[in-house]
């Protein structure tokens, strides 16, 4: 198994642990800090109810997490170390000092450093090659952007490997090809703080009216599209060109400070401190954690759902993950035709749960909705074959609740052909819980033209392959309550 060594364990340093450790890597942690190991499991805590629902497809089984009192120990057989020690650049470079006294020649270490250079931590180093920049961003458990900042020292191998390793957590490697003070996205950061910090100093909007003009505006927007698309779709049909003849004079305008920083003193700390704590004072920080998280949970499935931006990501990540967690894509791939096909494996999200503390019901429709898809899929009714025209409609659903679940547990749903002959087919899906069945759904669907918007008998090839489903599955015995209606005995 792959092995990551964390070097600092706090705010950053806790939540790559998380990272690393639920994609299925070892993960060995050094901190001085006597607290960094109970900090480290609530980061982790907070980890494992929000990205493993996050896709929906199940994570690999977690790595091992192991606590180590030296750099040499926590180092030992790990390919990727990261580096999350406080940003102050001769604490680094001693780190680095004993890193590489200790750690493989081949391991590449990354730093989460916010605004060093690349080059300032290589310094002086005997293999600089193998120290690259590795920013996250805030939680790293579930934002996917890491700024990968290189030098000429790096060979291409070290930036390749890291590359891969990063994308292999379903994160988004964002190479520059130029190193500069604070990267790319810390710049833009930046900017907006020392602007807020000027606005509230000169007593023009308090901490929330400027959380609210960020939250219910720009800060959705900025989400989803980004700067320069949102700025291109705000030209209206004229674009980009438009926008920026409106409003390119304004640039010599007084409509920012930039940098021109109000004086960073106590007066400024306590009126910003005092306004957050008015603000929000009322709710404990890991309370306010698991909120943010539930909000991007939400925003990134729905993003998703369009297959668009940190959506389209963890789309892609999931589909690289499907062999894993023993999902197929054809009859084909089927290793034994005559057990029920898994049709889903995942975890419950956040999202699908309800005020009764558990998955609420409409989420057993979607689950089982998603599970037709995906036999429509190995029997051939693909995208592509959609697309010339054909597909499924369901005409009947029976769900049946039988056990509660909750967000966080982790669920597969196993899939019986029961009839496939003609334009019909008739499916049995049982959910469940590791052995504990949760619900069965029985579905009859029916074979469409999507040009007249009637019945019409599928293409030879899916029906062949329905045959041959509905054939070896009837040597099971009948699955209980098949056929049965509410109320009926059971
Ligand atoms: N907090 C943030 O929003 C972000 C921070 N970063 C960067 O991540 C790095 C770490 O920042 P945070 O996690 O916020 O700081 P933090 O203060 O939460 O954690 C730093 C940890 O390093 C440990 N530490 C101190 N000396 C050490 C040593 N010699 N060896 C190993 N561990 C040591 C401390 O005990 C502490 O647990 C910084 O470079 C920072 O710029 C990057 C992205 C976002
Ligand atoms: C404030 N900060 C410079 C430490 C922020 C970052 O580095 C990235 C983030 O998560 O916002």
């Amino acid at each position: 198994m792959k092995t990551a060594a964390i070097i600092g364990g706090g705010v950053i340093g806790g939540g790559w642990a998380a990272r690393f450790l639920l994609n299925g890597w070892n993960v060995r942690v050094f901190d001085p800090d006597p607290e960094a190991e109970r900090k480290i499991s609530e980061v982790l805590y907070n980890a494992r109810r929000s990205l493993p629902g996050l896709g929906n497809v199940a994570l690999p089984a977690e790595g091992q997490l192991s606590y180590h009192d030296t750099i040499a120990g926590a180092v030992k057989d790990a390919e990727w170390i990261q580096e999350s020690v406080p940003e102050r650049l001769d604490l680094k470079q001693k780190v680095y000092g004993e890193l590489q006294a200790h750690c493989a020649p081949d391991a590449v270490i990354g730093s989460s450093t916010s605004g060093f250079k690349p080059s300032q931590l290589q310094e002086g180093r005997e293999a600089p090659g193998q120290i690259v920049v590795t920013h996250p961003f805030n939680p790293v458990y579930l934002l996917p952007l890491v700024e990968l900042v290189t030098t000429a020292a790096n060979p291409a191998g070290v930036i390749e490997r890291a590359r891969e390793i990063i994308s292999g957590l379903g994160m988004y490697p964002l190479h520059l090809k130029k190193e500069i003070d604070a990267h790319v996205a810390d710049r833009f950061l930046e900017a907006v703080w020392r602007e807020a910090l000027w606005l509230v100093r000169d007593g023009i909007a308090t901490t929330e009216e400027i959380d609210n003009a960020i939250r219910y505006g720009f800060g959705i927007r900025w989400a989803q599209m980004g700067l320069f698309d949102t700025y291109r779709v705000a030209g209206g049909e004229a674009g980009m060109k438009h926008f920026m003849a409106q409003f390119g004079p304004c640039l010599s305008w007084p409509w920012t400070k930039l940098m021109d920083v109000p004086e960073f003193n106590d007066e400024l700390v306590d009126l910003i401190a005092g306004q957050s704590d008015a603000q929000s004072g009322h709710l404990p920080i890991r309370k306010m954690e698991q909120i943010r998280d539930d909000n991007l949970v939400g925003m990134m499935r729905a993003l998703g759902n369009n297959d668009w931006g940190a959506g389209a990501l963890q789309n892609a990540h999931d589909k690289g993950r499907e062999g894993e967690a023993g999902l197929v894509r054809s009859v084909a791939d089927l290793a034994d035709l005559s057990q029920p096909v898994l049709t889903q494996c995942r975890t419950v999200p956040l999202d699908w749960t309800d005020y009764n503390g558990h998955m609420t019901e409409s989420r057993y429709l979607d689950a089982f909705a998603q599970s037709t898809d995906r036999l429509m899929m190995i029997i051939g009714c693909d995208a592509e074959y959609i697309a010339n025209g054909g597909s499924y409609f369901t005409a009947e659903t029976h769900i049946r609740h039988i056990d509660e679940v909750h967000a966080g547990d982790p669920i597969q749903v196993r899939t019986r052909v029961i009839m496939g002959a003609g334009k019909k087919m008739h499916l049995w899906h049982e959910m469940y819980s590791g052995e504990r069945l949760l619900a069965t759904g029985e579905h009859m669907l029916l074979h469409v033209d999507l040009a007249t918007r009637r019945s019409a008998p599928p293409a030879p090839h899916i029906e062949a392959n329905l045959l041959k489903l509905a054939e070896a599955h009837s040597a099971l015995p009948a699955p209980e309550g098949l056929g049965r209606a509410i109320g009926a005995p059971r």
